[in-house]
């Protein structure tokens, strides 16, 4: 299996390449140069294997032959020592047509530890042998920064800095990267937004001088690694439903479009769904699809803090694929936006994004008010990311047909804005019962890029 870049300027490479370079070094993302398919007879199979075997298979599509198959066994099996539930990603009935997908039974609360605990088993094999150290580098609105210190702090060969944007994260969140003491991570605080911090990401990982000695990548979801290992829920979800036989429609709560691609990359790989995804007034991505015009703005504090982001990355997957896999068109989509910060959509390519995914923008209000209805009508205390998810899945059950919501986060991750709703605070899971005190470390620096390189340099052990 190949991966090519979506810029068309970076030659082809393995699963087990792009993994350890995070973004093809034309900046642009890796995707499979072709689709592995699942059968309709796999589909049937699915709901009633493992949730490992599972992944292990579809993570093993991916790989191809660039790792050894006991490593991305390994991988997957990794999850049943990791996650609070037997089950890893529980599919819970709410209404005759409607579903919420728990994704939070990891070790860090969120969806994000699906992948994460897998790719730390599969980057230790891929530089297994090769004597090199990696340097990581991850921006997070929280729940991947979290995700990432939990599997990546005090492994030998790597070094992680994460970059969040300061004051913008829950509590919590930040608590969960800050208080843990290893040696190999490096928090940053960001003065700007979620989207200062990707932009810092990509610039660090275009830095040619950090990656003498080092392999340099990313653990956000620009790496292919993590969007493999977001697939499989789709798939255990969807075949749980019926499918091959029956089309769920998936609501999914978006900030970078990692997870709702991944949910593009199960159908296109044979899984019969629809894709919503459900943004809060960070709707960049809402107003795209809806009126044509992809224009970046500052983002908007909410209190779905991890979806704040305005210039979701793997909006340059979906284009991609919208334009037929036109790789030039791609480059110079995204080369305007870099410039001018805003791009129209011819009207061929924006009927083509809107047969891949509809997005819909749920605001404050009605994100505070689902928090309510969940746990009056159902007993369940949400987050606020789930909350928007499930005011616009709701929406859609009625009109018949199965709707999953994504649940991508435990609400004890956000208490200060789920408390004030509810009147009560969220019940602690394992998961996070150890993260109340505890000295915090991290370094706040500007949004400015020679800063940050400097800190990563000192962590990295790189001549400044
Ligand atoms: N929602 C994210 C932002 C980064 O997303 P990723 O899936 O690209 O890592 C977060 O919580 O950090």
């Amino acid at each position: 299996m190949n991966y090519v870049s979506t810029r068309g300027g970076a030659a082809p490479t393995t699963f087990r390449d792009a993994l350890l370079r995070g973004m093809a070094p034309d900046g642009g993302l890796y995707m499979p140069a072709r689709w592995p398919t699942l059968s309709a007879g796999d589909l049937r199979a699915a709901a009633a294997r493992p949730y490992v075997d599972l992944a292990a298979d579809i993570l093993g599509l991916f790989a191809g032959e660039s790792l050894p198959p006991a490593a991305v066994r390994a991988a997957a099996d990794r999850l049943t020592g990791t996650f609070h539930h037997a089950a890893i990603t529980p599919l819970v009935q709410l209404e005759p047509n409607l579903w919420v997908l728990e994704l939070f039974h990891g070790p860090t609360a969120a969806f994000k530890d699906l992948a994460m605990q897998m790719m730390a088993v599969m980057t230790d094999a891929a530089l297994e042998g090769t004597g090199q150290r990696l340097l990581l580098l991850t921006a997070t609105s929280g729940d991947t920064g979290a995700a990432a210190v939990r599997a990546f702090a005090g492994a030998e060969s790597v070094d992680l800095a994460v970059l969040h944007p300061l004051d913008r994260v829950s509590p919590v969140q930040r608590r969960q990267m800050t208080t843990v003491d290893a040696p190999n991570v490096l928090n940053l605080a960001v003065r700007g937004d979620f989207d200062d911090c990707q932009r810092l990401v990509k610039a660090i990982l275009a830095d040619e001088t950090l990656r003498e000695g080092r392999r340099v990548s990313s653990v956000n979801s620009i790496n292919w690694g993590r969007l493999a290992g977001q697939v499989p829920y789709y798939v255990a979800a969807a075949s749980a439903l019926g499918a091959p036989h029956v089309t769920p429609r998936f609501v999914v709560p978006t900030g970078n479009f990692g997870d709702a691609f991944a949910g593009w990359v199960a159908r296109a790989m044979g899984v019969p769904l629809t894709l919503i995804a459900a943004v809060n007034r960070n709707d960049a991505l809402a107003r795209a699809l809806n009126h044509g015009r992809y224009e970046r703005t500052a983002a908007n504090p909410t209190a779905s803090v991890s979806m704040d982001v305005q210039a979701p990355s793997n909006f340059e997957r979906l284009l991609f694929e919208a334009t037929g896999r036109d790789a030039d068109a791609t480059r110079g989509f995204f080369e305007t936006f870099a410039r001018d910060g805003a791009v129209d959509l011819a009207p061929d390519l924006l009927a083509a994004l809107r047969a891949d995914a509809a997005a819909v923008s749920i605001d404050e209000d009605r994100t505070r008010a689902e928090i309510a209805h969940a746990w009056k009508a159902y007993g369940r205390v949400i987050c606020p990311h789930t909350a928007v998810a499930l005011a616009a899945a709701r929406d859609m059950a009625r009109e018949g047909g199965p709707v999953v919501a994504l649940s991508t986060a435990h609400p004890a991750k956000f208490p200060e804005s789920v408390a004030p709703v509810l009147g009560f605070e969220p019940p602690v899971p394992p998961a996070l019962a150890a993260i109340t005190g505890g000295k915090e470390r991290l370094t706040v620096i500007d949004a400015d890029l020679d800063q940050a390189l400097d800190a990563v340099k000192a962590l990295a052990g790189a001549s400044p």
